[in-house]
């Protein structure tokens, strides 16, 4: 019999193995073959995929009370919900210097700087996230005068950070690479800032799927180009699976929340992640196409049908690694265009701008309800 070839942390669950689905001589890369599920989950066609890696490392939310090993873990969210790290090696580091973000344990006080932060809004450029910054700035009500909002990682031209009271804004540039070491940076900062209770969303723009163009898509799964509810990071030479779901009450309330707004368009749907704009989301006008106009709209069928209404590029990412982090975690992207009409975005720049204001508009609606500012 085969043995599994990994310690398996108690946040890591191999929930099922196949040993008669591992090849017989397995490559390293593929020493462990498991049959995966959320123990949660009843079993579904999105879970049930027999994967080269193996480990489920299990959201917080998803841990029955009957795994003592986890129940300590989940008790420390009992009240306050602090932001977590899960890296053994952090806390024996004289000094962790956030390097992309231009910060450091030893240069900055980050508890004075940030531990009052209770939401991050992250989006792709510099540009959006200031005036999204401005914009929650005077939302708020803030005393500040607005020329004092500075890019706190100014030092960088990485990325941005801009805070206004409570609300932290980050630009993550574009696709899973860029806004994964943003959110590693990003979450060490929480977590040596000593916040809790943070709610982590990513305001967007996506291609939609049978749906009108400046829809604001508010995701509930996100999914690979498979339809997977699945991020697969490579890990030295092993893919290790990370679930995807965000946060169901998040999204149910920032659903409820965009009702109140006049003419907004909105649902709740699945979100799929891509690792490329052109052919990696099945576009006919790249510079590389190797499939027919058919092949392209019978996969975006076959994804609306699997629910996805919405493809961008960060949300499995994000899903993942604030999932597991502590970080109730949620994506609201507007649609640019009806991906199956079309796949160029040819809307005017004042309708660009428009489309773009929605997912803000919802954010701040639904931060001042939270913070209790709304008449
Ligand atoms: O408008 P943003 O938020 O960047 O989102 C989408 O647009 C970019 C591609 O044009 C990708 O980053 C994708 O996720
Ligand atoms: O089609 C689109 C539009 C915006 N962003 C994407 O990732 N895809």
């Amino acid at each position: 019999m085969l043995a599994l070839g990994c310690e398996l942390d108690p946040d890591q669950e191999v929930v099922r193995t196949r040993l008669e689905d591992v090849p017989a001589s397995p490559s390293p890369s593929t020493m462990i073959v498991s049959f995966l599920r959320p123990p949660s989950h009843a079993p579904c066609t999105a879970c049930e995929t027999v994967m080269t890696v193996h480990i489920v490392e299990r959201m917080a939310s998803v841990i029955p009370a009957s795994n003592s090993s986890m129940r300590s873990d989940r008790n420390t969210y009992v009240g306050k919900r602090f932001v977590h790290v899960k890296n053994p090696y952090l806390d024996s580091m004289d000094e962790d210097i956030l390097y992309h973000l231009d910060l450091g344990t030893k240069t900055h006080n980050l508890p004075a700087m940030f531990r009052d932060v209770k939401f991050v809004c992250v989006g792709r450029s510099p540009n959006r996230m200031k005036a999204f910054a401005l914009f929650m700035h005077k939302e708020l009500g803030l005393e500040e005068a607005e020329e004092d909002i500075k890019d706190i990682c100014a030092g960088t031209d990485r990325y941005c950070m801009y805070k206004t009271g409570p609300v932290l804004t980050v630009s993550h540039g574009m696709g899973i690479p860029s806004i994964s070491i943003m959110l590693h940076e990003l979450i060490k900062l929480l977590h040596h800032a000593q916040c809790c209770d943070v709610t982590i969303i990513r305001i967007g723009t996506s291609g939609g799927i049978g749906i009108a163009p400046g829809t604001v898509v508010i995701t509930d799964i996100a999914v690979d180009s498979f339809f997977k509810p699945r991020f697969e990071q490579v890990i030295l030479d092993n893919i290790v699976t990370r679930s995807t779901e965000l946060h169901k009450e998040l999204s149910e309330e920032l659903f409820n929340c965009s009702k109140e707004i006049p003419n907004f368009r909105t649902l709740i749907g699945h979100t799929m992640c891509t690792y490329d704009f052109y052919e990696g989301q099945g576009r006919l006008d790249g510079a590389l196409c190797s499939f027919s106009r058919e092949k392209k709209l019978d996969y975006l069928k076959r994804a609306y049908k699997a629910g996805v209404r919405n493809i961008e590029m960060e949300s499995t990412v994000l899903a993942a690694m604030c999932g597991l982090c502590g970080l109730k975690a949620a994506v609201v992207c507007v649609t640019l265009l009806d991906r199956l009409d079309c796949d160029q975005i040819n809307l005017t720049h004042d309708v660009l701008v428009e489309y773009q204001q929605w997912p803000q508009l919802l954010i701040s609606n639904f931060i001042r309800q939270r913070l209790g500012l709304c008449d």
